[in-house]
């Protein structure tokens, strides 16, 4: 006999069971980096790196977009490609990201090149446009769903590292303030789609698999940060040299 459809409640306690086992606030990376332990060329090789995941979250939610059957769905995901792209009038993630880089000191000539990256983060990124390409909707959405988690190590990381360093301050975080509001709606979203429309127990652990599948690129990233810039610290060649 196949196991028993979840409710709701009871899905929604498997994903937050699976953030609260492997979201990388639990990686050592951060834990270095929210509290204060790293060089400031440690803080650049990482910011320079995750500005491929931003410039390519658009990329994904686009092909999402494409792929979604009705107007109200792409409303709802349309407001992404606004929160990242910007509406031409106010900046959007990307841009606001390239206000960090800039305020570590590099230039955004070489953070948009993405010539200092390293070739892990660039398979990693990849890998979740191509989830998101390639697998079913309801996959697609629910690997969006790490932002549950993201408002907690993002409280975390402002405060740590305003504390911690003095090469930041507030302006140069800036992008994280409007990530505390739009991160909750797109959650909302998101998590009332999969929990509604996942309606087969196989269905289900599609959704599950989608978020240990996207904490996991999330974590690769770190792991290949931490490998290159920390221990035993063995940057690629042609990757970021602090
Ligand atoms: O700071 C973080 O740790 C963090 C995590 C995540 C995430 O969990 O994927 C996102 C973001 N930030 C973020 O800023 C962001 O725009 C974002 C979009 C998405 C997504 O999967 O569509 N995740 C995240």
């Amino acid at each position: 006999m196949s196991a028993p459809l979840l409710t709701p409640a009871e899905l929604e306690a498997q994903l937050r069971a699976i953030g609260a086992e492997r979201y990388h606030n639990l990686h050592p990376f951060h834990r270095l980096l929210h509290g204060g332990k790293l060089s400031k060329g440690q803080v650049q090789a990482w910011a320079l790196n995750r500005y491929y995941y931003q410039a390519s979250i658009p990329a994904k939610d686009a092909s999402l977009l494409a792929r979604l059957p009705s107007t109200a769905l792409r409303r709802e995901w349309r407001r992404r490609l606004e929160d990242h792209d910007g509406d031409g009038t106010k900046p959007g993630g990307v841009e606001r990201w390239l206000v960090l880089t800039r305020g570590l000191g590099l230039e955004d000539e070489y953070v948009t090149s993405l010539r200092g990256l390293l070739p892990a983060t660039r398979f990693a990124v990849d890998a979740y446009v191509h989830f998101v390409r390639e697998r079913t909707v309801l996959e697609a959405v629910a690997s969006s769903l790490t932002e549950m988690f993201s408002p907690a190590i993002i409280s975390e990381r402002v405060s740590g590292m305003l504390r911690a360093y003095d090469f930041v301050d507030e302006a140069t975080l800036a992008y994280f303030t409007p990530r505390l509001t739009q991160a909750p709606q797109d959650v909302e979203f998101a998590l009332g789609y999969v929990t509604r429309e996942a309606r087969t127990r196989e269905e289900q652990e599609a959704v599950l698999g989608a978020l240990r599948f996207k904490c996991d690129l999330l974590w690769a990233q770190l792991d290949a940060l931490h490998h290159a810039y920390v221990s035993p610290g063995l940057p690629p060649p042609g990757a970021f040299v602090p």
